[in-house]
């Protein structure tokens, strides 16, 4: 019988914030495997682990880490709310303090714990400028020229969201690809339809850029708020019904705050057969 233990290979956790899953790989010290096939092999829920995103802490020379994000089809995201929430979870953990500052491709973001334990991220200003969403220029993103007169929304990453009579019965899986793909986007977009359900309360879909229907977007949920207060129907302060639970919204003078659940499910380690065959 062979008892030789192969070495463990790359660590990783296992994380999600309203169903919107996620691996983390802290590559702070050591190797960094990070390409884009790894995040495609990692992605797939049947022969790798399975996420909506993978995250990746490197370090920084003026926050408290960086944080980078890929989807699961292998292209990269500026922004992922929910993730930066685990994440910063995590983080706030190992320095024993409730709050920090991390860098994201748009800049420096702020994570805050709660007494509740939820985690809060200032996630920046939401950008209207169609040039920065981006959305094709000469369109104007307050009311992009397509069916059901959606606005666009950047968050670090874009965002089209529609208003509609009954988020629960629009075809996502139909319609959401499509709009991902409308040359109105040049670098795609991720896709809201959002309901009002109540007085400053919203209900939301979400279709993600690079990796399909998810349970919960982070930023798309912002990039909603934002839109809903923009055309009238809320307040800045709102709550938003996902999949996979409810996101509080706040747009403060400082930014879009956003605060909700976060779960760390495990830690393990991919095997050197599984990086080798990559
Ligand atoms: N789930 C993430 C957003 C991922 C966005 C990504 N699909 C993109 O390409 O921008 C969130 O919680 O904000």
């Amino acid at each position: 019988m062979n008892t030789v233990r192969q070495p463990p290979g790359q660590p990783f956790m296992k994380m999600h914030g309203l169903g919107n899953d996620f691996v983390v790989i802290d590559a702070r010290t050591g190797d960094d495997p990070v390409t884009p096939a790894l995040a495609r092999a990692l992605g797939d829920r049947h022969r790798g682990v399975g996420f909506d995103q993978l995250a990746v802490i490197r370090p920084s020379q003026d926050t408290d880490y960086t944080l980078e994000f890929w989807n699961s089809d292998g292209s990269r995201a500026g922004a992922c709310g929910n993730a930066s929430r685990c994440v910063g979870d995590y983080m706030m953990r190992e320095l024993d303090r409730d709050a920090l500052r991390f860098t994201t491709e748009r800049g420096a973001l702020a994570a805050v714990r709660g007494p509740d334990g939820r985690v809060s991220i200032n996630m920046g200003a939401p950008i209207l400028d169609a040039a920065a969403i981006p959305v094709r220029a000469g369109s104007d993103p307050a009311h992009l020229p397509l069916d059901g007169d959606p606005i666009a929304v950047g968050m670090g990453n874009p965002h089209c969201i529609f208003f509609v009579a009954d988020a629960e019965s629009v075809d996502l899986a139909g319609r959401g690809p499509l709009i991902e793909h409308d040359p109105l986007f040049p670098e795609r977009t991720n896709v809201e339809f959002a309901t009002l359900t109540g007085p400053d309360h919203l209900r939301m879909r979400v279709w993600e850029r690079g990796a399909g229907i998810t349970l919960a977007c982070g930023s798309g949920t912002c990039a909603t708020a934002v839109a809903a207060h923009l055309r009238g129907l809320t307040g800045k302060r709102v709550l938003v019904d996902v999949d996979g639970g409810q996101l509080e919204i706040d747009w403060r003078d400082d930014g879009v705050w956003m605060t909700g659940p976060v779960a760390h499910v495990f830690s393990a380690h991919l095997t050197p057969e599984f990086l080798a065959a990559i």
